[in-house]
């Protein structure tokens, strides 16, 4: 009812739904309403104490399915709003980070517009009184250049008043030269008439006179010339006026520019004011999103503390259902005590009723088997109720637990994402330096050829004299030429070996063989796989994962390089594990023709080739190879004579045959067959010698079953004279036998033992990769001999690569599941020894040498340093050979 009211309470609510959904069982009302109408009505109708017995226990049966279908349904009410509230929870935490997304963006372009404004703003104002400075100094100019001007006037006007003043004492000198003229003409005429004396005053007069015109004629000149300077003066004045005023007219120009950029800056003021305005208010817009979604949010809360008062209101009626469980069963026992007393008031009238009392008697006993038949259930439902209850917290707790685990993967995954970002990063360059030295290496070899052609040319056509000093130069070029090549094969194996460590010294790699009806798929990107078993995907990750339509040499080429490290000086191990019939052999060996070729062969002549080039440096190679096979966890050594024929040759009963060289070098097993490989026709004749030897049988899975691990050893030893260095390097390549089950493989007695001991073999192996996972401090290596004799190479300072063989047919899926959760288990293992792989190598002091063995006496490594013979390589055996590939 609860529910229903909340439900019309909010119509829209996810909430109301669900509680409506999960409460408002239409049917189950009906049945309780129909249950306690027809009580209700028998009572009406009367019924005798066995019927209402019959009744009540009816009734407990229909209020236990009442608890039943409200605890259910309360759990089920519980985990819905939990789904709820983590739903509203995701949904208000999307809201309020694009909320605070769009706030901060519009934040940051509001800062932007701000900021844009303010510079303009300032621009604006320096502009304003850069013009202002310019505009005042110009004015200050144009008054100056006036106050000039009005001087230049004044001294016009003086110079004009000077001018005009002469011009009057020149007037008054002419009026009196006249005056002084016609007084001289007349007193000429006045001496002409007196004659005589008067004559000469009359001329020193007259020579006063001229001299005076003289004087004033001068005067005059002067002052006609002053008149011109002040005119030319005036003159130049008058340019300058102009020049002032078209100055005057240009800064006026310039001043109405200043006047329209600085209207242009004021609009765009108003621009960016205008857009600051807008910015502030669409941030108060995002202010008010902002907080309406925060009230959403409150809002929300609400919602979801009305969904946890409703949940406690739903867990308070299921208490009361309880109670009213507890009522019944208390009125329960009050009938039955009135049953008890009405059985006492029917032996009181036994003597009237004696069959009715047995009757009765029968009755009440059979009732009360009920009741206690129902007490019981009662309180096996109490118990389910209470271990349900348990379960749920138990629930959960392991949810919480998930998450935070969830949260911690999610961690490492961010940081191994890094981490192997980082390490491509380094690979990237690693490969590319290598690639570099390469060149480099391949470069200076050719050159030494060109120069050894020179040199025999030259021999041809010199003298001898000439010869003895050309070869002197030439031999000294040539043991330089050869120490740059001897250090760049050094940076290339220092490079390679980066490389490889790199990638990890333990990989594992997973190939699925073909089969038309595949239950594995291999996903895209090389790396992953998807197992289907009964219905449900079961995902892995490999360090590489090759499909059903890989080659052989595809699968040879990812490995070439740990291969060529065996040579390099360091102790490398290939071993293939999987499910018998998965592949295991034919990875290892492969079948006899070039193409099918499987990974002994391809390395074998891998290192022979380089070995070849690796002697024209100079260097000089030994190989020597094992071949050990571990049956029911004891040794044999393959190799042996008769081993092919006979069971039971070779066989080491030392138990302390396996040697370890405590200083980095080879491990040998004491009695076992080590014989020189020199090219690869006694390599090719080798393993299949050993493969002849090898114990095979036909098992319900596979026609040819492996029933031993084989573990081929190539055992290299170099030197180089020239910088005295000595390297040890060993390849191990192990085909494990096939883990199985008995019940499937159908094996019996001895082969029953056989797939106990390779099964308790393969578990020593797993055990040692638990233990080296777990960083424990033992590592129980000698718990088997396959793991006592893979010790350097597992744990140690070698470089290990495992392949895990699946059979993708569905009746194989649930020993693939199990292969591929040992191999994910030894992919996530640190094999490395502290400071990764070792390579064994010495500078001075004497060459290394093999460990000796007994069987050292049967050869020594064969020395190489020839290419194998045109059309010689490693040939496969026939198929029964397990190893000849
Ligand atoms: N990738 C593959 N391509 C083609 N054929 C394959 C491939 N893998 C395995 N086979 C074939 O499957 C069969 C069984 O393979 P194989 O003998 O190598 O299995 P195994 O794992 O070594 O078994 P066991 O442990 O019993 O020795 C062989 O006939 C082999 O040729």
């Amino acid at each position: 009812m609860q529910s229903l009211q909340f439900a019309a309470k909010h119509p829209g609510s996810r909430a109301a739904q669900l509680a409506s959904s999960t409460f408002c069982d239409s049917e189950f009302l009906a049945s309780c309403e129909h249950a306690l109408s027809a009580q209700l009505q028998r009572t009406k109708d009367g019924a005798t104490d066995k019927s209402r017995i019959a009744e009540l226990a009816a009734l407990v049966k229909v209020l236990r399915r009442c608890v039943r279908d409200m605890a259910s349904k309360s759990s089920a009410f519980v985990e819905l709003c939990v789904k709820t509230e983590k739903e509203a929870a995701q949904e208000l935490e999307k809201v309020r980070l694009d909320a605070e997304t769009t706030l901060k963006r519009l934040e940051a372009e509001s800062a932007l517009a701000r900021a844009a404004a303010a510079q303009t703003e300032a621009a604006y104002k320096a502009d304003r009184a850069a013009w202002v400075t310019s505009v005042d100094a110009q004015k200050f100019e144009v008054a100056r250049l006036q106050r000039e001007v009005e001087g230049l006037e004044e001294q016009r006007a003086r110079a004009r008043e000077d001018a005009k003043r002469s011009e009057l004492a020149r007037q008054q000198l002419e009026q009196e030269i006249k005056e002084l003229r016609k007084a001289s003409g007349q007193q000429l005429r006045e001496v002409q008439m007196t004659q005589g004396e008067a004559v000469k005053q009359l001329r020193d007069e007259r020579q006063q006179a001229e001299k005076k015109e003289a004087q004033l004629k001068a005067d005059n000149e002067h002052l006609e010339a002053s008149l011109a300077a002040a005119n030319s003066q005036v003159a130049k004045l008058q340019q300058a006026l102009n020049s002032l005023n078209q100055l005057q007219q240009g800064l006026q120009a310039s001043l109405e520019g200043k006047q329209s950029a600085e209207a242009s800056l004021m609009t765009q003021l108003t621009q960016v004011r205008a857009e600051l305005n807008t910015a502030e208010s669409s941030l108060a817009t995002a202010t008010a999103d902002r907080l309406q979604l925060q009230q959403e949010l409150s809002s929300k809360s609400d919602q979801l503390m009305l969904l946890e008062s409703e949940l406690r209101l739903k867990t308070s009626r299921l208490d009361a259902a309880q109670q009213q469980l507890a009522t019944e069963a208390e009125e329960h026992a009050a009938e039955r005590a009135l049953l008890q007393r009405q059985l006492e008031q029917l032996m009181a009238d036994k003597e009237e009723a004696r069959s009715q009392l047995a009757a009765a008697t029968a009755s009440v006993e059979s009732t009360s088997q009920q009741l206690a038949a129902a007490d019981s259930a009662r309180t096996q439902a109490e118990q389910a109720m209470q271990e349900l209850q348990q379960l749920h917290d138990k629930l959960v707790a392991e949810q919480a637990e998930l998450q935070a685990k969830v949260r911690e993967l999610e961690a490492a995954l961010e940081q191994g994402t890094a981490h192997s970002t980082e390490l491509q990063t380094a690979l990237d360059s690693v490969q590319a330096a290598l690639d570099d030295a390469r060149s480099q290496s391949a470069k200076q070899a050719s050159r030494l050829a060109h120069l050894e052609s020179e040199f025999e040319a030259l021999q041809e056509v010199m003298g001898e004299g000439e010869q003895r000093d050309i070869v002197g130069r030439l031999l000294g070029r040539i043991s330089t030429l050869q120490a740059a090549a001897a250090a760049a094969e050094a940076t290339r194996r220092q490079l390679h070996n980066q490389m490889v460590e790199l990638r990890g010294n333990i990989r594992v790699f997973c190939r699925v063989r073909p089969h038309p009806a595949s239950s594995v798929r291999c996903l895209a990107g090389g790396t992953s796989l998807a197992l289907t078993l009964d219905g449900k995907e079961h995902n892995f990750s490999f360090d590489k994962v090759f499909g059903p339509g890989t080659s052989q040499q595809q699968v040879f080429d990812s490995v070439s390089e740990l291969v060529q490290s065996a040579l390099d000086g360091y102790h490398v191990c290939l071993f293939s594990y999987g499910q018998t019939g998965a592949g295991k052999t034919y990875t290892m060996s492969g079948a006899n023709t070039p193409e099918h070729q499987g990974l002994m062969p391809r390395a074998v002549n891998q290192i022979l080739e380089s070995v070849v080039q690796l002697t024209e440096q100079e260097w000089q190679y030994t190989l020597s190879a094992s071949c050990i096979e571990v049956y029911n966890n004891t040794l044999r050594d393959l190799l042996a004579e008769g081993a092919g024929s006979k069971p039971e040759a070779g066989r080491i009963n030392d138990a302390n045959a396996i040697k370890h060289d405590a200083a980095g070098g080879h491990t040998v097993v004491i009695g076992a067959n080590r014989l020189p490989v020199s090219d690869a026709a006694s390599a090719a004749a080798l393993m299949s010698r050993a493969s002849e030897a090898r114990a095979c049988e036909a098992t319900a899975m596979n026609a040819v079953s492996s029933r031993s691990h084989c573990v081929f050893m190539l055992y290299i030893a170099a030197s180089h004279a020239a910088t005295n260095t000595h390297l040890t390097g060993s390849l191990c390549l192990v085909d494990l036998a096939g883990s199985e089950r008995l019940d499937r493989s159908m094996v019996e007695d001895m082969r029953k033992r056989e797939a106990c001991s390779i099964n308790q073999s393969l578990s020593a192996l797993g055990d040692v990769f638990a233990a080296l996972s777990s960083k424990t401090s033992h590592v129980p290596y000698r718990n088997s001999k396959l793991t006592y004799l893979l010790q350097p190479c597992l744990g140690g300072h070698g470089k290990t690569l495992m392949f895990c063989n699946i059979n993708p047919e569905p009746a194989s899926a649930q020993e693939s599941l199990c292969s591929l959760k040992f191999a994910a288990k030894v992919n996530g293992c640190e094999t490395a020894a502290k400071g990764g792989a070792k390579r064994n190598v010495t500078q001075g002091g004497a060459p290394a040498a093999l460990p000796s063995t007994p069987a050292d006496a049967a050869g020594s490594g064969g020395s190489l340093g020839k290419r194998p013979a045109a059309g010689q390589t490693l040939a496969a055996g026939p198929k029964r050979s397990k190893l000849g590939g």
